[in-house]
């Protein structure tokens, strides 16, 4: 069990949420010697760095843009006396890829992984009714024994060059938000809630974890703000008659509330949206409140101009707009957990998410994705980096699952994208790590996975342990591209053939399909990176999914053009978006429309 609260912060009569976005103090430390020097008290000379962003295309330099190693930031922030009988907490969406957080010249606590909260608690370090100096030391480095995977070269000028095992920019920083927090001293740590539908009548199964013994109450409300229940107890079941579900693109939302009472003395209070649905599949059917749906919609990325990863709640709403407008429903979390507000909106939009942990990389390539398409095994999962490697990929799945199991739009949890899996030691590895999570989700979603084409049915040795199959594959792409389309169609047909011919009688989804094309391309006849050729390609996919029944879903690569590594392959960055890097539709944007709203 973790040892801090994920609970996202919230303001009420028990709680306070301070937002510390804004200019904070920033300095590179490519020698290492904040800590020597003291840093942690106060940064000597530091620039300006806005927070939540991504540092890297701030800058006009190729040294500060592609930085890797230690770096640091600081904010100096007023804690009042008022606080005094609280705990207090600095709660950061994130810190990419690891920190260190100070208060006050004092190391409160650590993190590895960059795509979960750090919670550090402050209390015994604050000076209340004063200024108090918050500073983190961050680091941005690769390696094989942290998610996601990579490595770390050391250039002749002796500066740390990052080597993604994987295809996007490794941009770092603070890329989401901050909070301090104030919570009384016996607060609400976590809570759940599991589903059962009767008829029009709902359960609402719920468990609250506090870390004291008072008395504690659940509480119901719909969206007219009517009390629908009310029970005591750190868990119980309360029966919603008529229940609103929520469902796709029909969200309903009740507003859960839970306090700790001392008699009548509120003590603490935690509220939260939840939506009432189920997940389930049944066969070849993925099944939300019993009803199949079928996927449509993208792999995306946290990525934008200027901002790199950084959250923006104006990029958010475009690319919720630009989801419904093509007739989306889905999407993936590829290749890391989201900030928490996509979930929050997705939950509000009726969107579905496939909530996927950073574990992407486990096929050591030494460059971009080319290699890994070639089937250069390298044994990823034979070398000794993997024992450690595995302690963080359980971490990052504990973190994923206890922050995102109550948002009603997270529908299954990808546990990988990509990796190595025909050897034995993957077929351990992840066996380990599916039985992890799988005790960790109360609603106990579906588990899965994104297989990349050298998973074949006939060697690979862990499509076993997924509820659904997803597959990315680039027939037409990275095999077979351009005047070989037709073979591409035929190498594609064999590979579903074989899928269809295991009789696995569940879902297969396809988490990843699609061609690098510029928004600026036209050939005719097309020519591949043409948006021609986009479409061409599109069209022989659809054609294939269409005559698999178990394909239940379709989730193009990528919703959007994003950053990567420079390479031969990528001409700034991954052109395979939908829309461009500013959410500008290609063509393909009006093929996917029309398609998909007609399987509406
Ligand atoms: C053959 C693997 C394809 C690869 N899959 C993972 C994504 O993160 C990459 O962007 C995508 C690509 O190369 O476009």
């Amino acid at each position: 069990m973790l040892n801090f609260s994920e609970l996202y912060p919230c303001s009420n009569q028990a709680r306070m949420a301070q937002l510390l976005d804004g200019m904070w103090k920033f300095r590179f430390d490519p020698e290492e010697k904040g800590l020597q020097e003291g840093w942690q008290h106060k940064l000597p000379d530091p620039i300006s760095m806005p927070v939540p962003a991504s540092f890297s295309d701030f800058f006009t330099t190729k040294e500060e843009r592609d930085y890797c190693g230690d770096f640091w930031y600081e904010t100096e922030v007023f804690v009042p006396r008022e606080w005094e009988k609280q705990e207090v907490e600095i709660r950061f969406g994130s810190i990419t890829h690891r920190a260190g957080v100070y208060c006050n010249g004092s190391l409160t606590t650590t993190h590895e992984g960059g795509f979960l909260p750090v919670i550090a608690r402050v209390t015994d370090h604050v000076k209340f009714g004063e200024v108090n100096t918050f500073i983190v030391k961050a680091n941005n480095e690769l390696n094989e024994e942290s998610l996601p995977c990579g490595a770390t070269a050391v250039l002749s000028d002796g500066r740390k060059l990052a080597r993604p095992y994987f295809d996007f920019f490794n941009y770092s920083g603070i890329q989401r938000s901050v909070w301090l927090v104030s919570k009384p001293i016996e607060s609400i740590e976590d809570y759940s809630v599991e589903y059962e539908l009767n008829g029009e009548d709902a359960v609402v199964h719920y468990e609250i974890r506090t870390n004291g013994n008072h008395e504690v109450s659940f509480e119901l409300f719909d969206e007219e703000k009517q009390q629908v229940a009310k029970c005591t107890g750190r868990q119980g079941s309360v029966i919603i008659p008529k229940a609103h579900l929520w469902n796709v693109g029909k969200a309903y939302l009740y507003q859960a509330v839970m306090r700790i009472w001392n008699g009548e003395t509120l003590i603490d209070e935690y509220s939260s949206k939840i939506g009432i649905r189920t997940v389930k599949i049944e066969g070849i059917e993925i099944q939300i409140n019993g009803k199949a749906v079928y996927l449509k919609g993208f792999g995306k990325h946290e990525d934008f101009e200027v901002i790199g990863r950084g959250f923006n709640w104006g990029v958010l709403k475009r690319d919720f707009e630009c989801m419904k407008w093509i007739g989306a429903n889905c999407f993936r979390t590829s290749h890391y957990p989201y900030a928490e507000e996509w979930y929050q909106f997705a939950d509000e939009e009726g969107f579905l998410i496939i909530d996927e942990v950073p574990a992407v990389g486990m096929m050591r390539s030494t460059r971009n994705f080319a290699d890994a398409g070639t089937g250069k095994f390298t044994r990823f999962f034979e070398t000794p980096t993997v024992p450690n490697l595995l302690k963080a990929h359980l971490q990052a799945v504990e973190e994923m699952i206890v922050r995102d199991k109550n948002h009603p739009s997270v529908i299954a949890w990808s546990l990988f994208n990509e990796p190595e899996t025909t050897s034995e030691q993957s077929k351990d590895y992840f066996t380990t790590v599916f039985n992890a999570a799988r005790a960790l989700d109360p609603q106990k979603r579906p588990m899965t996975g994104a297989f990349e084409k050298n998973s074949q049915p006939e060697i690979c040795q862990c499509y076993q342990l997924c509820d659904f199959i997803c597959l990315n594959r680039y027939y037409g792409w990275y095999i077979k591209g351009g005047p070989e389309l037709v073979d591409a169609r035929e190498a594609f047909l064999i590979e579903m053939n074989k899928w269809k011919d295991k009789n696995l009688n569940i879902p297969f989804v396809f988490t990843e399909f699609g061609t690098d094309t510029l928004a600026a391309e036209h050939k005719l006849p097309s020519i591949m990176w043409s948006q021609e050729y986009q479409n061409e390609y599109l069209d022989m996919n659809f054609e294939i999914f269409d005559q698999f029944d178990f394909i239940q879903g379709e989730l193009v690569w990528n919703f959007a053009d994003f950053q990567t590594t420079e390479g031969i392959m990528r001409v700034n960055g991954n052109k395979k978006g939908i829309f461009n890097r500013a959410r500008q539709p290609k063509s393909a944007a009006f093929v996917l429309k029309k398609r998909w709203e007609s399987l509406d």
